[in-house]
């Protein structure tokens, strides 16, 4: 496609259109003290808008040299303990995670017009929770954790199917076996911001901050 394709296209392109986005009123002042429960409803009225994939997120980490990096991965819980995701150890987030043990979460649900953002320190989990978090997960989740060498470089495509063919058959074959470096991660949440898009672009940011005293909130420019 040719640049200007491109950036005609662009124009031509509008968020929020009526025909897939509802804008909901976001009242700041009736949300409630703690943004895991605020998390919580807005996270089910997605799933009830219709909004495909919700438990999707931007992860964004940081390396050793302060570079940053993001890519999506699935939200495999948000409690007490924090919001938590899975991954490699050994992958290049697991090594960015080990170096500066800090990241970023967004989630973007277009059918509501609704952005969420997490900031915050970031722990592993023992080593027999983050297995059984696995082990609770489908065959194919087993099988690509098992095909492992996560973000190493890769020779061709056969290498690949071959790997990911004899590990399908070992998730098959032992659903209990362990992926020894894949890890479950909590991002223990020092911000949570939301995000209520408007028609007028009047945009509602209400950000949570973490405080010895417990949660205080405060709006945002938008
Ligand atoms: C919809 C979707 C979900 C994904 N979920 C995960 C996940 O939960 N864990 C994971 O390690 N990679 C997941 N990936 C792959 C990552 O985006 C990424 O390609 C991979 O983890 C390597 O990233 P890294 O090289 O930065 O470590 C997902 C990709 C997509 C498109």
């Amino acid at each position: 496609m040719a640049q200007k394709d491109l950036h005609e296209l662009l124009r031509s392109l509008r968020v929020w259109d009526a025909r897939a986005t509802q804008l909901r009123p976001f009242d700041p002042d009736t949300a409630p003290p703690t943004p895991l429960t605020l998390f919580t409803s807005w996270f089910a009225e997605a799933v009830a808008a219709g909004q495909p994939e919700p438990h999707t997120m931007s992860l964004a980490t940081v390396d050793e040299e302060g570079r940053p990096d993001v890519r999506i991965v699935m939200l495999h819980g948000a409690d007490a303990d924090g919001w938590s995701f899975a991954t490699h150890a050994t992958s290049r987030k697991g090594r960015a995670l080990t170096a500066r043990p800090y990241a970023a979460l967004a989630f973007y649900w277009p059918a509501l017009g609704r952005q969420v953002r997490v900031r915050g320190p970031v722990v592993p989990a023992p080593a027999e929770e983050s297995q059984a978090d696995l082990h609770a997960r489908s065959t194919g989740a087993l099988a690509a954790a098992l095909t492992g060498r996560q973000s190493e470089e890769l020779s061709s495509v056969a290498e690949l199917r071959e790997a990911s063919q004899a590990a399908w058959e070992r998730a098959r074959d032992h659903p209990d076996e362990p992926s020894p470096t894949w890890t479950l991660y909590r991002l223990r949440p020092e911000t949570v911001e939301f995000f209520q898009g408007d028609p007028e672009r009047r945009h509602v940011r209400l950000e949570y901050r973490s405080t010895e005293f417990g949660w205080s909130r405060g709006l945002l420019w938008p």
